[in-house]
């Protein structure tokens, strides 16, 4: 396999998860974006995003993808933003081989409520803020070479999918 796999979808598809097994599976490095750049600012997304805004957590984002697509073969998972720059859309697309994770949006709400760490979906009204953040995303995530639903399915299950289509490809 000589081609990057990027994992893209909005908050709560899995991105993070999958990308841990797949790339045990595959026996490849994994770079998680959020968590590279969480590791090189010394300080957690929350905190870049209180400090410095939304704005500048992009600019890191596009930084770090860059890197990351300009490195050896790897699964690479992304923040859900991280389609919002055509830039970064077409660097994955030119890069890697991107799949698109999916899930409904109460099976998002079951995985994400309770969790500190997504800092625009804090403040209450959280199926409100998941719709309203996903229609200002609408598209924005339809140039990936497979997508997947992962609402119902096992960590190997999906795994497992991704595996094979990419054999297939
Ligand atoms: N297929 C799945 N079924 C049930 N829970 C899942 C599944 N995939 C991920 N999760 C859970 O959902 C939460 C969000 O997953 P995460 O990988 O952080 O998503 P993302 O990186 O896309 O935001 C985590 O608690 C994770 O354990
Ligand atoms: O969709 C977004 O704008 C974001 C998604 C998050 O990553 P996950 O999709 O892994 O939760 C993280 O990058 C940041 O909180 C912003
Ligand atoms: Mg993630």
């Amino acid at each position: 396999m000589g081609a990057r796999i990027f994992l893209i979808g909005f908050m709560g598809t899995g991105k993070t998860t999958v990308g841990e097994q797949l790339a045990s599976a595959l026996d490849v490095p994994l770079f998680d974006s959020d968590q590279e750049i969480v590791k090189r600012e010394g300080r957690s997304i929350p905190e870049i995003f209180a400090a410095d805004g939304e704005v500048h957590f992009r600019k890191l984002e596009t930084a770090m993808l860059t890197e990351l697509a300009a490195g050896g073969p790897a699964v690479i998972t992304t923040g859900g933003g991280a389609v919002l720059a055509a830039e970064n859309r077409d660097m994955m697309k030119k890069s890697g081989f991107v799949v698109c994770l999916t899930a409904t949006v109460e099976e998002i709400v079951r995985r994400v409520e309770n969790d500190p760490n997504r800092p625009l979906l804090q403040g209450g009204d959280l199926k409100g803020r998941i719709l309203a953040l996903q229609e200002a995303r609408a598209g924005l995530y339809e140039f990936a070479d497979l997508a997947l639903d992962t609402t119902g399915r096992s960590l190997a299950d999906i795994v497992g999918e991704i595996v094979m289509k990419l054999s297939a490809s």
